[in-house]
Parts: structure tokens; C-alpha cells; sequence
């Protein structure tokens, strides 16, 4: 993939700022640190997770609530900086307007969009037990570990897991049993067409394949519709209906006059938002994948629908990206291809430049905070799976231990939302662009003789006058020849005829010029749910040392990592004061964010410690360090140590954090640290 030039082009992801080619993610570590890693551990990882308070369930002491997680101290940390990239990467490089609109929103809003006919998942009930499961779930899960369990029976290699042991052991006998090479290549095939089924299709899938609920074996009933926003009243008298919403993007279209006048009248601009967003999912059972309440960042970006073109196309058009498009999967493959974003666009693949434009910069974003470029791919919606007013709709699908999961939706809305919203308002929400050339045009055009018109037709004379206005041109031209003959009829719907003569209204053929042109935008939103993407970037981040498997390391990038820096003395001696808050103060006004780790316990196992928070550096404060005023640097996924001055390791810290140098930088100016230092008391 070529990143080169599109890093030149968006400043403030650096080059070489742990360059992205040699981004160390979980899969790929051993490669990139010289050293043995272990392979992922989902159960490490999680119980790692809980350990150090990234999140947990929510009311945990009052027995949780499904799809409800609270974030601890660096899960908030991690997602504060993201969410500061995120403003980075879009709201400022792209000069977007910020908006902060509410959460609470009125029935009518929600009645407009369509989500409260619409806004609903498939779910299928356990006939014995009343259980309710979310309906493409149950084939997914159901047919994965058939699959799973085929693949077993052949002496293939195991597929990764899709569920816990617990739950594929319940889902049945079937998990140990050879397939027939059919049925293998049907359920393949349901399975890349999954999103593409409605409703009853799912419903006849489950009798057809005799799909039963796994954790009881029990038959499910008929497949029906949930609406998934969170209901509430507005005010004490009950009377007036309210949504928590279950996107933002409803907020921007809402104030979309307020936001052109504030860009001085012009498209194309971009409205972007970061807040929390609810959905009753049906059977949340995934962590943080599938949650109830959750922070999404969202961009609705507004577009001349003759013209999605995009200014900057040119500076991403040869970043090659991983594409799932829509015919692959409608042939029943998930064969994907690598192909560049230009070249795309170009074959049609991808509907216009804009989308193709905001692909790419998803992908950048997402591979900058540390998603591993090699489990990221773009999947194009299927006809039946777009929204009936989208043109075009790509998910960024990240993969992790519970297989692909969508984390960002970019889709072309057309001029739906903002269509609708002015339809049901009246209030017009479009753009009026001065023409530089005024458009001059020629058409027959009926002159009326109101007096007459009144007089002759009295209450039908509005019925004839829509009427006629409404004739297209030959109907016009008809219409005028039979008038300079004496007379014509006009038929209203209803089958009254009404004879008009010149007295009442001409024809004539008149000269318009046109120097404003009225529209209304298209819309371009990409859709991010920052919980998805914290938890994949975690589990990307996550692997073991050889050494110690028992102990977890999480390789976040600097730019994201909770804290920048462990301030570590090496002993709880009162002497090593002055020093420790020497050196934070000096982090502080470098705008490094530090701790200090000064507990009771050996300096390895305080470096383990944060090893599992993902803290990419350590500073040592060791005996020697008071008279000679030198601290040890140590960089995390290598444990290599550099000696310096305190102001020299303290510049060099700064730059790595900000991502002006990388660690064999770091490596250049620093010294190694061959231990004779710490042992000088
Ligand atoms: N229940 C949820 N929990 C966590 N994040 C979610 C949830 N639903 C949606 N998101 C996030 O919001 C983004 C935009 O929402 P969108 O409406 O496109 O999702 P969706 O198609 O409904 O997702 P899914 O098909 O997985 O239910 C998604 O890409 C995802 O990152």
C-alpha cells in the first residue's frame, strides 16, 4: 500500500510517528520486536481488560444490565484520545463545522425519518422458553459452527472460535458432523448474503435448515419486527412523545440552514458531531461490539448532487485499500481484493469520489490510532441491505476474535433526510447558488383573463388553472393550436370537461432567465461507533511475551496510549523526591502526560504492570540518577534501555510521543543502558 504521499498531504499524521508500515499490532509482533510472541489469548485478554479497569459492566454490584459497560480510568483515557484524533484527523484537516445537539428528540422528528416505521431488527422467540434472539444472529451462529464443526470432522484446521465453548457445545450435535459438500456451499453462501434477507426469508432459513435456539435446542417462532429506540415522554403531561436518538445525525440535518449560512451559503461543507447514541439491541451478548448506549462520531457531509467531485481526490487517489464489493457477495463469495481507491471510483465499484474520498481517510484514521491495516476491509452494501434512499453504502469491517465486525458505515443518502424533514416542515431546505451565466429559456406559457376565468368557472377556476399549468410542452403547443382555432376541453381527474376559449386564457411562447439555481444537497455520512473500534484497536494492540505469558502487553501508539510515560524511582527513598517531581514538572510543561509508579513492589513488576496498561515508555530514576543526573528511558514492546541526561531523555520522550521521531531515532541519540548505573548505590 502506498502511504507516502497521502502522509505528506495530512500534516499531522507524521510519517514518522511509529511509521504506519511498522505499526505493531498482536498478529505481527514477533516480527516487529525481534522477540517470541505468544499467540492472542481471547480469555487473557479480557480478564487483562477487567484487571486494569479499561471497562466493565455497568450497576456490576446490582448484577449488570445486558449491553451497559462503564469505562474505567484508561479505557476513558483511551477513548478521550482517539476522540482527539478523530478531531484531528477530520474536524480541523477538513475545516468541518462541530455541532453538540441534543439526545432527547421529539416523536416527530424520528415519524419524518422514517426510524419509527423503520428503525427495527428481525427477532425470533424460543416457542418453549420465550427467549428472544436477534434473528440473523441465530443463522449466523447457528450455520458458523456447523461449519466450524464440519471443518473439525474433515481434520481441517479449526476455524478460529465464533463463540464461547459453552455456547458451541449447546448448539448442538450438529458442531462434530461432516456436511455433505453442498450443504457446505449453501450455508457459505447464506452466510455471505446474510445481511441481504428480509425478514420472512430468515423466518423460512431457520425451518428450512431446522435452525434452533443454541442454548436450549428448542425451535424458534416466526421471525418479527423489534423497533430498537428507547422510548420516553417529553414534560409532566405525558402527552408528548420522545426518542433517545439512536444516531446524531438527525441534529445536523435539522440545523442545515443555520450551518450554510454559517459557510457563507456554499456547499460543499461538512457537519460533524461526537455523542452518545442508544439502541434496545435484542440480545446484546458481544462486550462492547453490540451495546446499548454508545458514543458515535458522525459526519454528514453536503454535496451539489450534479457534482461529487472531490477537491482532494487527487491526493488519495493511489491509496490502495481492501474492498468486499457488493456482486462478490451477491454470488455468494467474501473474496476480497486489494485495489486502489482511484481505480474504484473510476470502474464504478465506488459510486462517486467524495465516498471514495472519505473511504480513504476512515482507513487512514483508522490504521493511525493503530488498527492493523492487514484486519481492516471496506464491504459494499447489498441491494436489500442499503437504506431504499442510499445510492451507495460502504461498512469499514474490522476483524477480531467474534470475526468481522462493522465499525464505521460510509453511505451516499442522497437528498433524502433533508427532502423529508422539509416536506413534512415546510421550510425549504436547499441551496440558492448565483448562476455566473443566467440560463435563458424559451416555453409556452398560459396567460390567463382572471376576470373572465372567475367569472365563467367561479369555484373551479383553481382546478382549471392547475390543470393547465401542469401540461408539458407538446400538450401546451396542442392546446394553443386548438384555441387559435375557437376553443378547447380540459379534463380534471374526476371526469369533468371544461371548454376554454381565448377570452379565458393564450398561449404564448415566452423568454425566462434563470440566475439562481435552487437544490437540495446530497448527503455523504460517514458513521463511527468509537466503542467498536476502542475494543478492536485493543485486542489488535494485544499479545504476550514469551517470557511471560501470564502477563499481557498492549502496543497502542503513543497518540493514543492512556498514559505517555511511567515516572519509576527505584526505590521509595525520600532522596528520589526532588527528583520524581523535577522530572514530572518538566513532562507537564512538555504536555506529556505522565504517572509516577513509586509502590512497593520490584521495578519489573511495575513495569508489567503498565506493559498491560499500554504505557509506551518508562523512565527510570535509579541511585545514580542524583548525582549524575541521568535517567534510564525504556520503550515498552522492545524493553530495550537508553541512558541519558534528564533533559535530554526528557526532549527525546517528548518528540516520541508527538511522533516527530521513532525509536531507532531514539536509539541514535541515547546511549544504551548497560545496567552499571543502577547498581552504583
Ligand atoms: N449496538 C451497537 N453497539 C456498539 N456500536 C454500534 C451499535 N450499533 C451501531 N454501532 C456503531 O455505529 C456505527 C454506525 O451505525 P449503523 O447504524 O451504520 O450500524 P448498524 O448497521 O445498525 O450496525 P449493526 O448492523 O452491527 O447492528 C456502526 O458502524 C457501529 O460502529
Amino acid at each position: 500500500m502506498r502511504l507516502g504521499p497521502i502522509l505528506r498531504s495530512f500534516p499531522h499524521i507524521r510519517p514518522r510517528s511509529y511509521p504506519l508500515v511498522h505499526r505493531r499490532h498482536s498478529s505481527d509482533m514477533a516480527s516487529v520486536v525481534n522477540k517470541t510472541a505468544h499467540p492472542f489469548d481471547k480469555a487473557r485478554f479480557d480478564a487483562t481488560l477487567n484487571r486494569r479497569f479499561f471497562y466493565a459492566p455497568a450497576f456490576e454490584i446490582y448484577g449488570g444490565v445486558a449491553g451497559l459497560y462503564d469505562y474505567g480510568p484508561p479505557g476513558s483515557a483511551l477513548q478521550a484520545n482517539i476522540i482527539d484524533q478523530w478531531r484531528k484527523h477530520f474536524i480541523i484537516e477538513e475545516g468541518m463545522l462541530e455541532l453538540d445537539t441534543t439526545i432527547m428528540t421529539p416523536s416527530a422528528v424520528f415519524e419524518t425519518s422514517g426510524h419509527v416505521a423503520r428503525f427495527a431488527d428481525w427477532m425470533v422467540k424460543d416457542t418453549k422458553t420465550g427467549d428472544v434472539l436477534r434473528a440473523d444472529h441465530l443463522v449466523k451462529n447457528v450455520l458458523e459452527n456447523r461449519l466450524a464443526g464440519d471443518r473439525e470432522a474433515r481434520g481441517l484446521a479449526a476455524a478460529p472460535p465464533v463463540e464461547d465453548k459453552k455456547r458451541k457445545k449447546k448448539a448442538g450435535k450438529a458442531t462434530t458432523l461432516k456436511l455433505d459438500d453442498e450443504v457446505v456451499k449453501e450455508y457459505e453462501t447464506i452466510l455471505a448474503q446474510l445481511d441481504n434477507y428480509t425478514g420472512p426469508e430468515l423466518g423460512e432459513l431457520c425451518r428450512k435448515h431446522k435452525l434452533t435456539n443454541p442454548d436450549t435446542d428448542n425451535e424458534v417462532g416466526e421471525p418479527q419486527q423489534f423497533n430498537l429506540m428507547f422510548q420516553s415522554s417529553i414534560g409532566p403531561t405525558g402527552q408528548h412523545k420522545g426518542y433517545l436518538r439512536p444516531e446524531t445525525a438527525q441534529g445536523h440535518f435539522l440545523n442545515f440552514n443555520r450551518l450554510l449560512d454559517y459557510n457563507n451559503g456554499r456547499v460543499p461543507f461538512a457537519s460533524a458531531q461526537i455523542g452518545r447514541s442508544f439502541r434496545n439491541e435484542i440480545s446484546p451478548r458481544a462486550g462492547l461490539l453490540r451495546v446499548r448506549e454508545f458514543t458515535m462520531a458522525e459526519i454528514e457531509h453536503y454535496v451539489d448532487p450534479d457534482d461529487k467531485s472531490h477537491p482532494r481526490f487527487k491526493e488519495v487517489r493511489d491509496i490502495a485499500i481492501v474492498l468486499l464489493d457488493r456482486d462478490v457477495q451477491e454470488a455468494g463469495s467474501s473474496e476480497t481484493r486489494v485495489m486502489s481507491v482511484g481505480e474504484a471510483v473510476d470502474k464504478g465499484i465506488i459510486a462517486n469520489e467524495t465516498l471514495g474520498y472519505f473511504i480513504v481517510r476512515i482507513y487512514l484514521f483508522l490504521v493511525n490510532i493503530g488498527i492493523n491495516p492487514k484486519r481492516l476491509r471496506f464491504r459494499q452494501h447489498m441491494a436489500n441491505e442499503m437504506a431504499h434512499y442510499a445510492t451507495d453504502c460502504w461498512d469499514a469491517e474490522i476483524h477480531n476474535a467474534t470475526g468481522w465486525t462493522e465499525c464505521v458505515g460510509c453511505a451516499d443518502r442522497a437528498a433524502y433526510d433533508l427532502s423529508v424533514h422539509s416536506a413534512k416542515t415546510g421550510q425549504p431546505l436547499v441551496v440558492r447558488q448565483a448562476l455566473k451565466e443566467p440560463i435563458v429559456t424559451e416555453k409556452e406559457t398560459p396567460e390567463w383573463n382572471k376576470k373572465n376565468l372567475g367569472k365563467l368557472f367561479k369555484k373551479d377556476a383553481a382546478v382549471i388553472t392547475q390543470l393547465v399549468e401542469a401540461l408539458d410542452e407538446p400538450s401546451l403547443l396542442k392546446l394553443k393550436g386548438e384555441l387559435a382555432q375557437g376553443s378547447t376541453v380540459v379534463k380534471s381527474e374526476d371526469g369533468k370537461e371544461f371548454a376554454l376559449t381565448p377570452e379565458v386564457v393564450t398561449i404564448e411562447r415566452k423568454v425566462f432567465k434563470q440566475s439562481i439555481r435552487e437544490f437540495t444537497p446530497n448527503v455523504i455520512e460517514p458513521s463511527f461507533g468509537l466503542g467498536r473500534i476502542l475494543y478492536t484497536l485493543l485486542e489488535h494492540s494485544f499479545w504476550s511475551r514469551e517470557s511471560d505469558v501470564e502477563r499481557g502487553v498492549l502496543s497502542l501508539p503513543p497518540v493514543v496510549a492512556p498514559t505517555k510515560v511511567l515516572i519509576v524511582p527505584l526505590s521509595a527513598r525520600e532522596e528520589f523526591n526532588p527528583l520524581v517531581q523535577e522530572i514530572s514538572a518538566k513532562l507537564r510543561k512538555a504536555g506529556v502526560f505522565s504517572r509516577v509508579d513509586d509502590s512497593n513492589t520490584s521495578i519489573g513488576k511495575r513495569y508489567a504492570r503498565n506493559d498491560e496498561l499500554g504505557t509506551p515508555f518508562g523512565l527510570t530514576i535509579d541511585f545514580a540518577s542524583i548525582p549524575n543526573r541521568t535517567v534510564t528511558l525504556r520503550e515498552r514492546d522492545t524493553t530495550d534501555q537508553r541512558i541519558g541526561s534528564i533533559d535530554e531523555v526528557i526532549a527525546t520522550v517528548t518528540e516520541l510521543v508527538d511522533g516527530t521521531i521513532d525509536w531507532e531515532e531514539a536509539c541514535q541519540r541515547l546511549p544504551a543502558y548497560d545496567g552499571v548505573q543502577a547498581v552504583a548505590e
